[in-house]
């Protein structure tokens, strides 16, 4: 049986929003995905860094009563969006498989996986991080996680601790802990984050080692390793307590920054930090390095 799939990308922030009243509207399923969008490069005063955009994806059945209600509520989105929304014919398709149809396996680095749940990778070695996103932006397939992923892949985290501030689905903190980190620390500003990054530890059975908090209420203890794919304008402003959490030898590793960016980022931490060359994926940077022992 066909379907009829509503597409249109939206602030992160408004998501939720736009699927309860699609939901309401009819529609028989609501996915979320990363837009893989340019995030708001300079948050205003007191406006909040988000990445700025999710794709939204709604699925209806095909009788012409739903296609005059997609056509209906595609004329609305168009007078509130900026981008026009995309209707779709979908053939013979599970709806639930939409979003996992664009949500693969993917490998990072040499033996770290992320995967949607029930889709584990074809090797034997792999570690595997099982995760869905929720609202929470993190899936892997954005460089700028890629990068963070990549990195944690290659590091000796063996009985470590660390701090993924501004954890979005948990993605970073899960991966270090499956990677071998004894104890993770997950900061966001986001209740939604916050409540997407605890289902994924479960669902990855490492809730006991992970403690989730808002960022006032963070302990202030030290890590080995502090990893934050936010975004170069909140770096720079976060570059003193990001460094006071890092113990003497420790790593730090900065995301969410555009190449022509780096020289900005690296300035706030140059002092403090022992920094590396950035790696580079697309148009983005990671900015990472080691604290010091004097
Ligand atoms: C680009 S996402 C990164 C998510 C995940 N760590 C990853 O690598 O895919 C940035 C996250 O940082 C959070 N965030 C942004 N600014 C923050 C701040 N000042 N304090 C705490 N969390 C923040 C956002 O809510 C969002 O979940």
């Amino acid at each position: 049986m066909p379907w009829l799939q509503l597409a249109f990308d939206i602030p992160r922030a408004e998501a939720e929003t736009y699927s309860l009243n699609l939901e309401m509207a009819g529609a028989l399923s609501v996915t979320l995905g990363d837009a893989g969008d340019e995030p708001q490069l300079e948050p205003g005063p007191g406006e909040t860094p988000l990445w700025s955009q999710v794709t939204l994806t709604a699925l209806f059945e095909s009788d012409p009563e739903s296609q005059a209600l997609v056509e209906r509520l595609a004329a609305n989105l168009t007078e509130q969006l900026s981008a026009l929304p995309r209707i779709e014919r979908i053939e013979d398709q599970v709806w639930e498989r939409v979003w996992l149809d664009t949500f693969k396996p993917a490998r990072f680095g040499r033996r770290l996986w992320i995967c949607p749940h029930g889709q584990p990778p074809e090797a034997d070695d792999a570690v595997v991080v099982n995760l869905d996103p929720g609202l929470a932006f993190g899936t892997g397939h954005h460089a700028t996680t890629a990068l963070c992923l990549e990195w944690l892949d290659g590091a000796d985290l063996a009985g470590k601790t660390v701090l993924d501030f501004g954890c979005g689905s948990g993605i970073l903190a899960i991966a270090a802990l499956k990677l071998g980190a004894a104890r993770a620390i997950a900061v966001d500003h986001d209740q939604q984050a916050l409540d997407a990054t605890r289902d994924n530890a479960a669902a990855n059975g490492v809730s006991e080692r992970l403690e989730v908090y808002l960022p006032e209420q963070a302990p202030e203890q030290t890590v080995d390793c502090v990893l934050a794919n936010i975004l170069a304008g909140p770096l720079v402003s976060l570059a003193p307590i990001l460094i006071a959490r890092l113990s003497a030898g420790g790593d730090l590793v900065l995301s969410g920054i555009l190449a022509d960016q780096v020289e900005t980022v690296s300035a706030a931490y140059a002092e403090r930090i022992q920094l590396e060359s950035p790696r580079l994926r697309e148009d983005w940077a990671l900015v990472c390095g080691r604290r010091p022992h004097t």
